[in-house]
């Protein structure tokens, strides 16, 4: 049960504590805020409304902890994070429980979420060691007009306060995911976790605090993001911010200050099928890169271009795979269950109602049960639906029949989302041409679009995101470079 046996103290009767100086706290606002379960639309936990003064002590209380950690050698945060990690792996199973609970996950997937959160604590540290341990050594008779008298010695170092801002559909590996790497840089982290999923984050932040970090030096705050989020981004104290969600990163990105951002926002991730592509293999794609978690993923595939010879036979196998799919609950681990919340089920139904206006085949009928939408298949979709466009965050893929490939590739660059996409096709040669040509972050060659595994480099373009995530890009981003200048007294060559 969530908040119960070694997460107890993080329960305030039924209100789940906010964390902030090494301690788990009630708020002084004396207010909550509810989070409904998808499945049975009713409220299945509360979490503190935090206040504006809460916010500023848990940056201050962080500011004066970063000094501190920024001395701590590498190799003992290095060490911490393993610690965390085993942690959270060794009491997953409550985690999984919530994620269940507040975000309607498959509770295998929830699972899953939680094992790989774990792994990729323990990789941000191996990969800490690696990077930071290095730094750069450059003599000034490189440039010209220089003779060798001046050593530059450039090293790493921490931004400083790090405000971390996950979304709900992975509330504990996408916090972690700037949590960790910004912990073995040397940071120290604000947490601000979306309201639906922050019991899960909340769980998974006591595994930290039980880790032994410094008191002050992780915060998780709680409350709606439209009440005290500009509070945080905007805030003086914060150094970097780190977001993941829609386009209220794009607002976020207009307001924060002079700080590092590192966003990652929606995905219209384009599934290009060629006249030589494996059917099966594509089809099989499709199903598990489109509909798992009721595709309530930014890499989920959210548009299918598939040339005109071979369109019939795809569709039939994705329709009939498609009646495999079961659709219920997430304690039963149907593939298909309840969407977030009720607005996006109806934002999700008005993509639909609108594809179905304007003459689009449907392969399925439409079937919606409170959040629990039937998946479909939409096909003969043309650029005058906004189901073409607009990103679902649903288990609805559209179809687009096109003639050419320039056709395909036209479609997934002419969309303000430029993620991930995919192209299945058995000439490598052409894979690469038409790699090359999509103008997103990621594609790939004959599989469903992914983030995972979650060391490699991951980045929105346009409207999807600034900088890069991944592991490595993560730790480099969230630290920034200090030179140190030798000054000789006079030049001096190495002799061989
Ligand atoms: N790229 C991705 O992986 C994801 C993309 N999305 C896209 O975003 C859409 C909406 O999903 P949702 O999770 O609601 O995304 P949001 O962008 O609304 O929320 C993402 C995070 O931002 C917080 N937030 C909200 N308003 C502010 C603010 N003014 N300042 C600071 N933080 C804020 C939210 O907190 P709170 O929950 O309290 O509002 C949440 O923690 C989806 O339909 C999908 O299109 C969603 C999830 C993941
Ligand atoms: O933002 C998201 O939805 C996730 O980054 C997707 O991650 P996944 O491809 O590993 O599901």
């Amino acid at each position: 049960m969530a908040g119960t046996g070694f997460y107890e103290s993080i329960l305030d009767n039924d209100v789940f504590k906010y964390y902030a100086d090494g301690e788990w706290k009630v708020s002084s606002s004396g207010k909550s805020v509810g989070i409904t379960n998808p499945s049975t639309l009713k409220v299945q936990y509360k979490v503190q409304a935090c206040t504006q003064d809460e916010v500023n002590k848990a940056v201050e209380s962080a500011q004066a902890a970063q000094k501190i950690w920024a001395k701590t050698p590498l190799w003992k945060r290095a060490e911490a994070l393993h610690r965390f990690a085993a942690i959270l792996k060794d009491n997953k199973n409550e985690i999984a429980e919530a994620l269940v609970k507040e975000i309607a996950k498959p509770h295998k997937d929830a699972l899953t979420e939680v094992v790989r959160s774990g792994d990729l604590i323990s990789y941000s540290a191996e990969e800490g060691i690696r990077i930071l341990a290095e730094g750069k050594f450059l003599v000034s008779d490189s440039f010209p007009g220089n003779g060798r008298n001046k050593y530059c010695l450039a090293s790493k170092i921490p931004l400083g306060v790090v405000l971390a801002i996950p979304p709900f559909n992975y509330p504990v590996n996408l916090a972690v995911s700037k949590i960790a790497p910004a912990l073995i840089a040397g940071n120290a982290v604000v947490l601000k976790p979306p309201t639906q999923g922050a019991v899960s984050a909340l769980h998974m932040v006591h595994c930290l605090h039980m880790a032994g970090f410094p008191k002050g030096l992780v915060s998780a705050i709680t409350g709606k993001g439209s009440e005290i989020g500009d509070l945080m981004t905007m805030h003086p104290g914060i150094n970097c911010i780190s977001f993941t969600g829609g386009d209220t990163g794009i607002a976020i990105s207009r307001k924060a200050g002079m700080v590092p951002l590192q966003m990652e926002l929606g995905g219209k991730d384009c599934c290009l099928v060629l006249e030589d592509a494996d059917l099966e293999l594509a089809a099989n794609n499709v199903i598990k890169g489109g509909y798992s978690y009721s595709g309530q993923r930014c890499t989920a595939v959210k548009v299918i271009c598939v040339m005109e010879s071979v369109a019939e036979e795809l569709v039939s196998k994705i329709v009939q795979k498609m009646t495999k799919l079961t659709v219920g609950m997430p304690e039963d681990n149907c593939d298909i269950t309840p969407v977030v919340s009720q607005s996006s089920a109806n934002f999700i139904q008005g993509l639909v109602e609108d594809a179905q206006a304007k003459g689009a085949k449907f392969h399925q009928e439409w079937k919606r049960e409170g959040n629990l939408i039937w998946p479909l298949l939409i096909d003969n979709v043309t650029p005058d639906m906004r189901i073409a466009w607009e990103e679902p965050f649903g288990p609805v893929i559209p179809v687009i029949r096109i003639k050419t490939v320039e056709e395909g590739i036209h479609h997934c660059n002419a969309n303000n989302f430029a993620l991930q996409g995919c192209v299945f096709t058995k000439d490598i040669n052409k894979a690469i041409l038409v790699s090359d040509a999509m103008e997103s972050g990621t594609i790939q060659i004959n599989a469903a679009p992914a983030r995972g595994p979650d060391h490699f480099p991951f980045q929105g373009l346009r409207d999807s995101g600034i900088g890069s995530q991944g592991i490595t890009n993560s730790i480099q981003m969230m630290t920034k470079t200090k030179s140190t200048v030798i000054n000789l007294p006079r030049k001096s060559y190495t002799m061989g």
